[in-house]
Parts: structure tokens; sequence; C-alpha cells
């Protein structure tokens, strides 16, 4: 992929081993270099061989970043509480030095970045499907492809300890030197599988208990998940189906995480935060119609979807937690009055983003937590709706409804939030879906709405539920 190692990065690697072993401390050199576009898949597909078990791969609805990482150079990992996580990752990420040699302007998704993510909450006990995953979970890879602005960049990360000899680490550049790119994309269907509804009628039940709590006063809202579990009679495979999300749904964000044996997939239309330099930007998703048939259906769902009280409650309590917390870490917060409407490919959204630039002391991952969850996973008040989760929801959520995403050395990234998703682990598939329950929620509806937002995962993996 790159054509020589020039004297520059030799010199960097023998100054990051000298600065290594002066402050017996870790140095990470990254060579950026920009190459002939590449297929994001392909590339993906490529690491199957040397780093399975380690890639990811992210994509933007925008197009503006597509981002596939190789490798494993360096794991971020606690399993720690609630907001000393965050606190963790950034002071271990924030500990490290880096040095970038580029050839060309600083790009923005290139250089040495983190991607990963967190559970939903610390505090549920777990359960088996997600044992492999930790409360928070990040790699820097150690070769990664990122497409922006029709353009490929190839970064090279390597971790450079006081032990590390010189030699050793140029071969570890070296190895990448004029690798050639031969691979077959086949997104052919045909995969059979049965599918089980786990707990269908416990979830009815706990949607009916929320309402009647809700009208107890005890909180105003409270997202309630539930679980599919299908078998396949083929393995599946996460190239496959990343490509087909992506083609199926290109107007949300793509992300795949391997860890180990398993993938957490998903196609979400709902961004947690965006931080670039001092911009941030957040998005309020909450409030759920179906898509029309024809145009003229579809118009007449997307008003009813804008005038509904009981969709329009559901929303403004993402708004106003959102806002507040802008609020407090932001200057020149900017919020529409009203929502307008998100149409993706299986649904309607209500959608209010809300825009600000950070205040010094607030870094992404500090957003992150103050923001997660938010009312469009969790509900309001935050902590009565999460212990009611707890007690009422009848599943594990692990990564599902939680913050995924990169951050740079720059303190710029974004996360979403890990929605129609699923985990994956041979051939096998765990999908999840939930929805706001408000006072004037009815279970059949929402157990419909829970039907429609699974649909994306099972049309990507080859069959779309009967309705
Ligand atoms: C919790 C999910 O969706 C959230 C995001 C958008 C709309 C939602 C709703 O209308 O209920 C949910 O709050 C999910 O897709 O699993
Ligand atoms: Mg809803």
């Amino acid at each position: 992929m790159l054509t020589t190692l020039d004297d520059t990065i030799k010199d960097n690697i023998q100054h990051a081993l000298e600065e290594a072993k002066k402050s017996h401390q870790s140095v990470i050199v990254s060579r950026i270099k920009e190459v002939d576009a590449i297929d994001p898949l392909h590339f993906f597909s490529s690491g199957e061989e040397s780093w399975l078990g380690e890639r990811f791969f992210w994509s933007t609805p925008t197009d503006d970043y597509t981002m596939v990482g190789l490798g494993n150079e360096l794991v971020l990992e606690n399993h720690l509480d609630n907001s000393e996580r965050f606190r963790e990752i950034e002071k271990e990420w924030k500990r490290l030095n880096k040095r970038v040699v580029s050839d060309h302007h600083k790009i923005i998704g290139t250089g040495p970045l983190l991607f990963g993510g967190f559970s939903f909450d610390p505090l549920k006990e777990k359960s088996s499907i997600w044992d492999a995953f930790s409360e928070a979970k990040f790699v820097l890879p150690t070769i990664m492809l990122t497409a922006t602005n029709n353009k490929s960049y190839i970064t090279i990360n390597k971790l450079i300890t006081p032990y590390d000899k010189l030699e050793t680490c140029i071969q570890h550049f070296e190895q990448f030197v004029g690798e050639n790119q031969n691979y077959h994309l086949d997104c052919e269907k045909g995969n059979e599988f049965a599918s089980i509804e786990l707990k269908t009628t416990e979830w009815v039940e706990a949607v009916q208990k929320a309402t009647a709590d809700i009208h107890k006063n005890e909180m105003d809202k409270v997202v309630l998940a539930r679980e599919v579990h299908l078998e396949f009679t083929e393995k599946i495979d996460p190239y496959q189906l990343v490509g087909r999300l992506q083609k199926e749904q290109p107007t949300s964000f793509i992300f795949g995480f391997e860890n180990g044996m398993q993938y957490f997939i998903g196609a979400t239309p709902e961004r947690l935060v965006k931080k670039k330099e001092n911009q941030v930007l957040s998005t309020c998703l909450a409030g759920s119609i179906k898509r029309g048939t024809t145009t003229y259906e579809d118009n007449v769902l997307g008003q009813q979807l804008l005038q509904d009280d009981k969709n329009l409650n559901e929303h403004n309590i993402v708004v106003k937690m959102i806002k507040e917390v802008f609020k407090d870490c932001c200057y020149d917060v900017e919020v529409p009055n009203d929502p307008a409407l998100l149409k993706i490919k299986n649904i309607q959204h209500l959608y209010t983003p809300v825009k600000g630039f950070a205040k010094e002391d607030q870094t992404l991952l500090s957003l992150v937590e103050k923001l997660h969850p938010t009312p469009a996973l969790g509900g309001f008040p935050q902590v009565k709706a999460i212990e009611k989760i707890r007690e009422l929801e009848p599943m594990h959520r692990g990564w599902y409804a939680a913050p995924i995403g990169w951050l740079d050395y720059e303190d710029n990234g974004e996360f979403v939030v890990a929605i129609r998703s699923g985990l994956i682990e041979g051939n096998k598939a765990a999908l999840f879906a939930g929805c706001g329950i408000v006072a004037e929620s009815d279970p059949k509806s929402e157990y419909f709405e829970t039907r429609i937002k699974l649909k994306p995962m099972l049309s990507a993996l080859g069959g779309v539920e009967n309705e």
C-alpha cells in the first residue's frame, strides 16, 4: 500500500524509541499516506486472514467518513462503573505520546485514533451472550483505511514500548509496503434461518407495568427493549452483512466491531454526539411511524407523526434533556423549536438537531458520559428510568443502545447509539429493538414498532419478517 518507506518515518521511530526508553512509557508512531481509491468493504475483507476478530467498520450517512480498522495494535479496556469507565479511557488515551508522520496536511479521521464503545448499563447483571464485552473497550488499529472527500488514506500505527528494537519497528511499517488488493465481493443472499422471539409476553407485560408506573408519576418515560434470536443454516459473514446494510440503509451510520468470534453490527440513524474542534452536534431522535407504500400515504403518515401528542411527548422529553446538557457544556446552543421528519428505509422519526460550541473544559468523552443514556434509549428522569429497565426489561442490553464510535488524539470524533443492531456469532444472531414508553403508550402498537425497528437487520441478514 505504501510505495516506499522514507527516512522521516525511520527518524521518527528512532526518536520515539529514545523517548519511550527515557520516559519508561509507550509512544505511538503513526504513518499516514494518501493512496489510490480502495473499496472499504474489500479492505475489511482483506483483514480476514491476519486479523480475524480484530476489525472494525464505520461509515456515516453523509458519506463524509468511512473507516475500516484491521488489527488491535493497542486495546484500552475496563470494567468500571458509570462515569469512571469513560474517564479511564480518556486518561489512558491522553497519557500515550503520539508522533505522526504524514505526506499531506493532516485530515481528520486519519492518524492515531481509537474506535470502540461502551455497555449500556454496567450495573445490570451480565448474561452469557455479552460475556466477552467489557463496560468500555477501544482499539487503536494496526492499519486503517479512511475514505473521505473522495480520497483514501492509509494509517499504520505502531505502539513503541521501551523494550522494542529499532529493526522490528521498522519492519512493522515495511510489511505493508507494496501490498496488492484482490478481493471478491459476493453479496448474494440465500442463508435460510429460523427465528425465535424471546419473552414476548413478558415484554408486553413490562410495557403495561411501565405505563402504570408512569400514571403513578414514578417517571415520565422509559425505553423498553426486546430480543429476537435467529439461527441460520450457514455461518453469517460480517463482510456481506456490512455490505448489505450499507446498500440498504444509506441514510444510517453503519458500524461493525469484531470482538473475538463475535461481531456487533448495526445501522443506526441516531447520532449521540459529534465533535469537530470545538463544534458539537447531537441529534434528538424519538417518536416513530411506519413508511407508507405510496408517496401520498407516506406524507399522510409523516404529517400524522408531526401532530401526534404521544410521539411529540416521547420526542420532547429527549430534546429537553439534550438541550440542558448542551446549555451546561456549550455556548451558542441552537435548537429548532419544532421537530422535523427523518425518513429512513423502514421508518420515519421525529428529529431535532442540537448544535453548540464546547466550553474549554469539555471533551468528547465527557459529553458522551453526560448524554448517555438520553431519554431516547433510557428514559426520564434518567436514574429512575435505568432502574426500571433493570427491573422490567426481560433481556440484557450489553452494547445495544449504548455509545459506539471513534475519537482521535485532538479530541475530534463521533459517537452514535448502537440501535437497529445485532450480535452475531457463527450462524447465530441476536437482534434488539426498543421503544419509548410514555403515559399514552399502547403495548400492541409498541410491539408493532419494535418489529419495524428489527427490519434493517433482518433484511440485511437475508429475510424480512412477515407482518
Ligand atoms: C430504542 C430504539 O429506538 C429509539 C430511537 C428512535 C425512536 C424511538 C421510539 O420512537 O421509540 C426510540 O426511542 C430502537 O430502535 O431500538
Ligand atoms: Mg416510539
